[in-house]
């Protein structure tokens, strides 16, 4: 067991009010942080992973509870910290040196040694040649090389990051976190943990080997997992999907209490394959073509989290129409930004008619649970399925909320799609009079 440096113990966070009320950001929360690991925050927005962060290093103070540092309480302990913030936060008026050189400063180092140790990170991250560069002259890339440059250079026994990736483009991104890993796992600098706050869940688990989830109103820790998976992980592996998709259904279902953590390696297992198809996101055709006009109208890629805010949208909102639009098909999404796929900018410029036939056949295409409906009604002389009988299927995998939503999303797409009716008074399904008279080759493809 490696030992604890970060305890903090029933902490909270709430803001007095001039009304009796006050705002609570974070309810009674343990959490510590121990040598060897990096732990990553994830949460929606709101969520208090700031709040925490901020009380875990001792910036602002908790409300109650205490924060210790290796067992002495944080206000009176050698705290060695560093926080890397997502806008970078640098003082355009200094050089990339002074910059770098500026904590050594304020803790009253001498020059030669600080000039010495300065110029060595410098070089670490590869800023060699960038001394007397100004911010401004940088890209946003070479400015967070700064941003962790100035975080490494006081050698801090635990690295906070704030989301330091997610100001960054794509590439960028990818190629910082894949130094800092190296530089982490080749122990070329002496930082015991790191602690990252992200809103990507990918980024998570690429990097971490614990992963924290905050749940809101107030802030309180849902799950807290190790990730077992060996250095270097692959976004393309089983494992490394499972666990991704894992966190998105705890993400996507603040009210429902996490489920266990699923076997993760080898093969997945029948359930775990069906249920990658089968869960379907909670969104509306409707909430889909908007998304998809609007990824069109800002020339057919964005920022999710932009696109959330033109929307004003929480993004825990959009992912579930983000997501759909990407299962059916109409939208791919990497590392945070989403594109517009050719049947998506079709689907988005198409009238009515022609956008349900392009659903339809997306639907047919990427969702199983549709599939199986409209293969077990053609099985039947009489067109018709009771709903129990899809609600069997997906009781052994689902919670029976859950189970009632994706019949559902099911039902809302498939009648979009035309598909199939629903008789509501019956809870039957029904197939759709089109499909059987314009569509015969239609069971080929579902069998397909
Ligand atoms: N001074 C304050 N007074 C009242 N409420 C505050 C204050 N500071 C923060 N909050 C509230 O605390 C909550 C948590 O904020 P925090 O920034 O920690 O969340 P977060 O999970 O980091 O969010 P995001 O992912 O959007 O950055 C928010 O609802 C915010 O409005």
């Amino acid at each position: 067991m490696q030992p604890v440096i970060i305890r903090a113990e029933q902490v909270e966070k709430y803001y007095p009010q001039p009304s009796e009320n006050r705002i609570q950001v974070i309810s009674p929360t343990d959490l510590s942080i121990s040598a060897g690991e990096i732990v990553a925050l994830l949460g929606p927005s709101g969520s208090g992973k700031s709040t925490l962060l901020r009380m875990l290093t001792g910036l602002s103070a908790p409300s109650a509870g205490v924060v210790y540092w290796h067992e002495k309480p944080i206000s009176t302990a050698d705290v060695n910290v560093s926080i890397v913030f997502q806008s970078f936060a640098l003082f355009p008026w200094l050089t990339v040196l002074e910059n770098v050189e500026a904590p050594l400063k304020a803790r009253g180092m001498e020059a030669t040694e600080r000039r010495k140790r300065s110029l060595k990170i410098l070089d670490t991250v590869g800023l060699d040649g960038f001394q007397a560069a100004y911010p401004k002259e940088l890209s946003g890339g070479m400015r967070q090389r700064v941003g962790f440059a100035r975080a490494l250079v006081v050698e801090p026994e635990v690295l906070f990051m704030d989301e330091p990736f997610s100001a960054l483009d794509v590439l960028t991104a990818e190629n910082l976190r894949s130094e800092l890993l190296e530089l982490w796992q080749k122990k070329t600098i002496p930082t015991k943990a790191i602690f990252l706050v992200t809103h990507n869940i990918e980024e998570a688990v690429l990097l971490a080997d614990r992963i924290i989830v905050l749940g809101r109103n107030p802030g309180h820790v849902r799950t807290d997992f190790k990730v077992s998976l060996s250095h270097p992980r692959d976004r393309k592996t089983a494992a490394f999907t499972q666990l991704v998709d894992y966190i998105y259904k705890v993400l996507t279902q603040p009210e429902t209490k996490p489920p266990a953590l699923p076997r993760l390696g080898g093969k997945p297992s029948r359930n775990q394959r069906q249920m990658h198809y089968q869960m379907l996101p909670h969104a509306r055709p409707g909430g889909i073509a908007g998304l998809l006009e609007l990824v069109l109208d800002h020339e057919g890629k964005d920022d999710i989290y932009r696109l959330a805010d033109d929307l004003a949208f929480e993004i825990d909102d959009l992912l579930p129409i983000v997501d759909a639009a990407q299962l059916l098909g109409f939208l791919t999404v990497t590392e945070g930004d989403a594109a517009i796929t050719p049947t998506g900018a079709e689907y988005a410029n198409s009238e009515i008619l022609r956008q349900k036939e392009l659903f339809r056949t997306a639907a047919l295409e990427n969702v199983l649970l549709l599939r199986q409906i409209v293969r077990a009604l053609e099985a039947k002389s009489d067109r018709s399925v009771p709903e129990e009988f899809f609600h069997d299927m997906l009781d052994e995998q689902f919670s029976e909320d859950e189970t009632i939503l994706q019949l559902e999303t099911a039902i809302n797409w498939g009648r979009y799609a035309e598909l199939f009716d629903f008789d509501v008074s019956r809870r039957r399904f029904i197939l759709h009079e089109k499909l059987n008279e314009s569509e015969p080759e239609s069971s080929a493809e579902i069998d397909a």
